[in-house]
């Protein structure tokens, strides 16, 4: 099987309101997940909802792109990713993790999950947390000016990470060798405690 990767230049570039806009339903979309989720509405009301969900995914449908549109790049940089499903504004999927980059090249985020990422009852899934310190640790190797896809994500879960109360997650590139990087993260809970250790190898691919 052979996938094919499309060019910048084959994707939809939004202009600066149609993001405003889509970041607005993505919003709203992710309202809907959690009512979704956690609704104690009588049944009519769900079968109600239900179909005028369909209405509002069937107006969308008239008209679509084959993949996720891309905003156009900042001065010099690449095409930007808004659909990704850590962070990205246009992904209602995405949990709500905004990832900074510090002048000593920190990645850090400050987010709180919610019901809908539960795993073991009362906590956070383990996949959640590895796809937010994935991406986390990516974005740490790309400051790093030596960016790659993960070929190694090693985790320890420490102690159940809580939701429902904000957290931060901050990580670092540790070293590079040719086309590998090294990079290691956490996440810490608001009593200040490791909740999840990371260490990450990336691979600059071989084009
Ligand atoms: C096209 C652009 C690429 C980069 C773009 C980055 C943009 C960043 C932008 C924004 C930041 C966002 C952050 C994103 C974060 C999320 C990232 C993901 O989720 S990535 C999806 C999950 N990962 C995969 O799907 C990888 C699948 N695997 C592969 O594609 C290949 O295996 C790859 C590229 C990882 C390596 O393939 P080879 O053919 O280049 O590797 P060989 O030449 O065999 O190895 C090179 C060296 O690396 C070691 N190596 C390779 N893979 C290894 C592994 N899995 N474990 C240990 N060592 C490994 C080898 O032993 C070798 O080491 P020796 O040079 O001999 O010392």
């Amino acid at each position: 099987m052979t996938t094919r990767v499309y060019r910048t230049d084959e994707r939809h570039l939004l202009g600066e309101g149609e993001v405003a806009d889509r970041a607005g339903l993505a919003a709203a979309v992710r309202e809907l997940i959690e009512a979704a989720v956690l609704t104690a509405a009588p049944p009519a009301d769900v079968r109600a909802a239900t179909a005028e969900v369909e209405a509002a995914t069937a107006r969308l449908r008239t008209a679509r792109h084959d993949l996720p549109p891309l905003a156009p790049p900042e001065a010099g940089g690449m095409a930007r990713q808004l659909a990704n499903p850590v962070g990205g504004a246009l992904n209602p999927i995405a949990p709500p993790v905004a990832i900074a980059v510090l002048p000593d090249g920190t990645a850090r985020a400050e987010f709180t999950l919610s019901a809908v990422h539960e795993g073991p009852p009362s906590f956070v899934h383990g996949g959640v947390s590895a796809m937010i310190l994935d991406q986390l640790l990516g974005v740490a190797a790309l400051a790093n000016g030596t960016p790659g896809m993960t070929a190694r994500l090693d985790l320890r879960y420490r102690r159940p990470t809580p939701f429902g109360v904000p957290l931060v997650a901050e990580g670092k590139a540790s070293g590079s060798e040719g086309r590998k990087t090294f990079a290691e993260a956490r996440i810490t809970g608001p009593d200040g405690r490791v909740t999840v250790e990371a260490t990450a190898m990336f691979v600059m691919p071989v084009r």
